[in-house]
């Protein structure tokens, strides 16, 4: 059931989370009453109709912790209300964020200059994660990506894993950098998923919360680059971040290394 409070304060950003009972919504849901400047002013569940909750709450900045079938649809019902989006939940494509990008530009021609941040993580760890593996790929032969997560979640690969072997690809490929040599000639499903050309292995263990490898290997040498999330309070100082960053930066936004300038 949707609560909503009213009667905004001047200097608050007024705060609606979606998937407010989730893993993520309710860690969520505690870090922004703990923030000094953040109001809590909307629980937002499943069933209920975002545009009218987070307009009758007033709320300037919906946080989206849903499920990759119901995320994209959650923010543009929040962009019709008028607020801006900071989004953790995975399952995002080019085509999808490209929608919210023509839908933020409709916004800003009716004079509507709002913000969506789409960040497929959250954990300063996981960001620097990826920036390390991006700045070292074009410097080794061969490079794979193992995540490592709770057997309750919903996608595979993580939506972190494939955002680092995006951006790991890009980079050897403006480098010049030849694929990762491989004489696989069966048991390709042994090989985990290719992603931009990179190798991507999803681990599923009882135990664990968030974690990434990034294996990069040249002869006679390995780099592995590893994060771990082992409490979801790890992603929170990056979701109030972007909290506090999203209403004065207009347009689509991805990657939290991008509003942490390590992009
Ligand atoms: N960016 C980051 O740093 C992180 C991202 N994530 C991502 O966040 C997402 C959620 O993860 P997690 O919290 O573990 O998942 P949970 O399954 O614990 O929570 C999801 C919540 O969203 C609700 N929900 C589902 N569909 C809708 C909808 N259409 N509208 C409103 N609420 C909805 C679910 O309700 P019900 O139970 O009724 O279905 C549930 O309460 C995943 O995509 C995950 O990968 C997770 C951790 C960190
Ligand atoms: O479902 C999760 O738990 C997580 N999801 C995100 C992802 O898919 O990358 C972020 C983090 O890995 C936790």
């Amino acid at each position: 059931m949707t609560s909503t409070t009213t009667a905004p304060t001047s200097a608050t950003i007024r705060v609606a989370v979606l998937g407010a009972d989730g893993r993520m919504g309710r860690t969520t849901c505690a870090a922004v009453e703990a923030a000094d400047g953040l109001e809590l002013v909307a629980r937002v569940e499943q069933g209920d109709d975002v545009t009218a909750v987070l307009a009758a709450a007033g709320a300037q900045v919906a946080v989206d912790f849903t499920h990759p079938s119901a995320t994209e649809t959650n923010v543009h019902a929040a962009l019709d209300a008028g607020a801006h989006v900071v989004v953790g939940t995975t399952g995002w494509t080019d085509e999808s964020r490209g929608r919210v990008a023509d839908h933020l530009a409709r916004r800003a021609d009716e004079g509507l200059d709002l913000g969506v941040i789409i960040a497929p993580n959250f954990g300063l760890s996981a960001v620097l994660a990826g920036v390390f593996a991006a700045q070292a790929a074009r410097y080794f032969e061969s490079v794979e990506v193992i995540e490592l997560h709770h057997p309750d979640k919903a996608d595979a690969p993580s939506g972190t894993a494939t955002h680092t072997a995006h951006a790991v690809a890009a980079a050897r490929r403006a480098a010049g950098v030849a694929p990762s040599p491989d004489a696989t000639e069966s048991g390709w499903e042994a090989r985990g998923a290719d992603v931009d050309g990179v190798r991507v292995h999803a681990v599923r263990l009882r135990g664990l919360v968030a974690h990434e490898e990034i294996l990069l290997g040249n002869v006679g040498e390995q780099l592995v680059i590893r994060q771990d999330s082992f409490d979801r309070a790890s992603f929170m100082p990056g979701v109030v971040l972007a909290v506090r960053e999203v209403v004065g930066r207009p347009g689509l936004t991805v990657g939290l290394e991008n509003v942490l300038d390590l992009g």
